[in-house]
């Protein structure tokens, strides 16, 4: 049986990835198996920047943000040279088996090395909720309530100045983000690469939220990585009977401290990922299923579909 594993963080940080590392931690600790912490990544590993973590060394992590294992992004990872070099590092200190906490890109790596003997498990830990092998990545609830309660205090202001705010939300690719804060805020447009962005319609219903509807304001919530939201608000302003805001929300999204379903979700899935380690089984990641956890080869999870959201694309238009 597998006596010491690694656990490291990888891809941008997301609220929560310290629950999963505690938990990790803690549950293979319980069970006499070492724990070593891999700091800042596939980077951290392949510097041989390894410590062991012992359960007094994950108290006190629960509730905070970011990870205090520190996180990276490292390309050079898709290099077999450099890979080895990691390898290296992992035998060097007698790491038999490694989880994995990031996104889809991290996961790909965590493929790469178990194709190299070295078992990995990956846990979803992105905010973007991009992954399709489970119901919702760690960190996805905690950004959207800090979305939530950024756009509730921007539709304060434009409702008193008759204005349209134009928010910016992460999410990489995927609108997961947009569309869940605009179902809990009631914005009146949700833009994400799903539903596509045509300008002009777009302007035209402001104006009939405007003209017709006589609404006081207007909350447009918009992925990034579609347009520059700056010009859009100047268009607002210049083609509407609102005045036009623009506000990129930014990496206050990816910040703060866990809400409590982040903190059991991550819980829940770094018990599962040492069970799976337990077992010699590799090359799976750890999901949620109709809330149930499961272990998913990662090359299928890679490949699933994206999940589809017109069920949820259709609630919001019957809403507005
Ligand atoms: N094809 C690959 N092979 C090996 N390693 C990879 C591959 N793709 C990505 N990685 C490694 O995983 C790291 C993280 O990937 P990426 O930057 O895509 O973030 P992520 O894990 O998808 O998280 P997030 O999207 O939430 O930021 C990369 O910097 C790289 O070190
Ligand atoms: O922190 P960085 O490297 O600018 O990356 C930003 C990206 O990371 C994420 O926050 C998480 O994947 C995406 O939503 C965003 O596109
Ligand atoms: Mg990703």
């Amino acid at each position: 049986m597998v006596k010491r594993i690694g656990v490291l963080t990888s891809g941008g940080d997301a609220p929560g990835m310290n629950a999963a590392i505690r938990a990790v931690t803690r549950v293979a600790t319980n069970i006499g198996i070492e724990v070593y912490g891999i700091y800042d990544g596939y980077r951290g590993m392949v510097e041989g920047k390894i410590q062991p973590l012992t359960r007094r060394d994950v108290s006190d992590i629960l509730d905070r943000g970011g990870t205090m294992l520190g996180s990276a992004r490292l390309p050079e990872f898709k290099s077999l040279e450099v890979r080895e070099k990691a390898v290296e590092q992992l035998k060097k200190f007698g790491i038999e088996a490694v989880v994995v906490i990031g996104g889809d890109g991290s996961y790909r790596g965590a493929l790469a090395l178990t194709e190299m003997g070295i078992n990995c498990i990956g846990l979803p830990g992105t905010i973007d909720n991009d992954i399709s092998s489970t119901d919702e990545t760690i960190g996805f609830n905690t950004a959207l309530t800090t979305i939530v309660d950024a756009v509730d205090k921007l539709r304060d202001t434009s409702s008193s100045h008759h204005r349209c705010s134009v928010v910016e939300v992460m999410g990489n690719r995927c609108g997961d983000l947009a569309l869940f804060a605009g179902i809990s805020t009631g914005a009146e447009i949700v833009i994400t690469s799903e539903t596509g962005f045509d300008e002009g319609e777009v302007l035209d219903r402001l104006r009939e939220f405007d003209v017709v509807k006589k609404k006081n304001h207007a909350l447009v919530i918009i992925s990034e990585k579609i347009t520059d939201v700056e010009v859009f608000a100047r268009k607002v302003s210049q083609h509407t009977g609102f005045s036009g805001r623009a506000t990129i929300l930014g990496h206050v999204q990816r910040g703060g401290s866990p809400v409590p379903a982040d903190r059991i979700l991550a819980s829940r899935m770094g018990e599962k990922a040492v069970d799976l380690l337990m077992q010699g089984i590799g090359g799976q990641c750890v999901g949620t299923q109709s809330g149930n956890i499961v272990g998913v080869p990662i090359e299928e999870a890679l490949n699933m579909p994206a999940k589809s959201r017109k069920e949820l694309q259709n609630l919001f238009d019957r809403l507005v």
